[in-house]
């Protein structure tokens, strides 16, 4: 329960969030105790002198750096019916994310300073979460020049990726991971081979076979993470595996690292709860790109995020509308939503049958995509900018996206019976959800 004591307060009040399940991974920290916040920010142990403004009853929650999606689509500019900036910020900050990395297959694509700057801007607007510009690596994303990347970087860009497509060219990509560098920024790269996917809808195997659809084979992505890993090497670049999806690249990925190369990977919930099986339904919610793949591979995703060759947790938000994604399989667009069910379908698969503890998981949600993307958050540490997520973890619900706060419906999962929910999150010092819904700014009265 959030109780307000006093009425007529400011923006950024003293809040104090008692008797939580406080999991801070940045400091080891996994014990029941109260957090202080006050003007933004977090306070040490022992807190304010004074009472707080706020109090959350956090009795049964578990109290963790604000959640980090490093990987989403938000639609604008260009694809305004799918997605917006503030849509988008509102569906993250639902699914108990303070802060998310957005991707530059916009129309036109996100290459250049104004551009990066145009999504702060938007996401300031809409006050819900953090939204980092991840800038393109060539320009228009088509592949040939390089964009950029030094004003891309002081339009605010974290990171660079094509993504939407993969960075085709070896020269291009080498020469990528050679100028990011100098910015110690990192390359976020879709690994795939283009000329083995065309025409494919699905994992090429069994499965693709037997339903008479295109595939895409694993190797198109294994080739490709080879390649790269090996231009991360020669480069000394900072080199990150978006959506990593098959057994042959975790295992890529994992002897890269024995060798020092200065390579990360991500995995999103749907390659570790789902398989190209689903595909006999036909139903376009389980087309994504990559595609879902094979028991054998979710075993491979599931034991490198175990040990740690996968060391982020990404949705790969990719909303489209209704109209365009209830296509026939083969015209209907790849992705899915995903952040709204980040949290209840990672327990599901990773907590609940004991792959994961829960400060291992909040790990690659929270610290891990901050080093990632550079940004200074992740963390719980006094004086920190107070991004907090208060995470239910034993709610049961129904997953039912027509209650979705993204634009777009597109998932895999609705009808699901799952556990656990974000319950309240704080960005910037500021309550702006609570389980129900968004805290409205100056309506002081929805946060009760
Ligand atoms: N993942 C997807 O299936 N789709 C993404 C693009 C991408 O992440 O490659 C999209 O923008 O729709
Ligand atoms: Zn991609
Ligand atoms: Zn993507």
């Amino acid at each position: 329960m959030v109780t307000l004591q006093r009425k007529g307060i400011p923006d950024l009040v003293t809040i104090h969030i008692t008797g939580g399940r406080i999991i801070d991974p940045s400091q080891e920290i996994d014990q029941i105790g109260d957090l202080w916040i006050s003007r933004g920010h977090i306070l040490p142990a022992g807190g304010a002198s004074d009472d707080a403004e706020v109090v959350i009853d956090a009795t049964g929650l578990i109290v963790c750096p604000g959640l980090i999606d490093a990987h989403v689509h938000l639609r604008e500019p260009g694809n305004e019916e799918d997605e917006t900036i503030a849509t988008g910020a509102a569906s993250a900050l639902a699914g108990g994310m303070t802060s998310v990395a957005c991707m530059p297959n916009t129309i036109p694509a996100l290459d250049n300073q104004a551009a990066a700057e145009f999504v702060i801007l938007q996401a300031q607007r809409a006050r819900k979460v953090n939204v980092y510009p991840v800038g393109a690596v060539s320009k228009g994303r088509k592949g040939e020049e390089l964009a950029e990347l030094g004003q891309l970087v002081a339009g605010g860009a974290v990171g660079f990726t094509d993504d939407g497509a993969p960075v085709a060219s070896a020269s291009l990509m080498r020469r990528a991971l050679q100028y990011a560098k100098m910015f110690d920024r990192v390359i976020m790269q879709h690994c795939q081979v283009p000329e083995l996917t065309v025409g494919g809808v699905m994992n090429e195997g069994f499965e693709s076979t037997r339903l008479g659809l295109g595939g895409m084979p694993a190797a198109a992505e294994d080739i490709m993470v080879a390649r790269d890993i090996r231009l991360a090497e020669i480069t000394g670049g900072r080199l990150h595996i978006q959506h990593i999806s098959t057994a042959r690249s975790v295992e890529l990925v994992r002897e890269g690292k024995r060798r020092g190369v200065r390579v990360t990977a991500e995995a999103c919930p749907h390659h570790f709860t789902l398989t190209d099986e689903r595909l006999r339904t036909f139903d376009s919610n389980f087309k994504m790109n990559p595609p879902l793949r094979t028991w054998s591979d979710v075993e491979a995703v599931i034991g490198g995020l175990k040990d740690g060759t996968i060391e982020i947790l990404a949705t790969d938000h990719a909303p489209h509308a209704p109209e365009k994604k209830m296509r026939e399989l083969d015209q209907a667009p790849f992705g899915i939503v995903g952040l709204e069910t980040l949290v209840p379908i990672s327990i599901l698969g990773l907590i609940e049958p004991g792959h994961l503890t829960w400060p291992e998981m909040i790990r690659k949600l929270t610290v891990n995509p901050a080093q990632l993307l550079g940004i200074p958050k992740g963390t719980l540490q006094p004086g920190a900018d107070a991004d907090v997520t208060l995470i239910d973890p034993e709610v049961r619900w129904t997953i039912d996206p027509s209650k979705f706060l993204s634009k777009s419906r597109n998932t895999p999962y609705g009808g699901w019976e799952v556990r656990g929910r974000a319950h309240t999150v704080i960005v910037g010092g500021e309550v702006r959800y609570t389980l129900g819904g968004i805290v409205q700014q100056g309506s002081k009265d929805n946060s009760q």
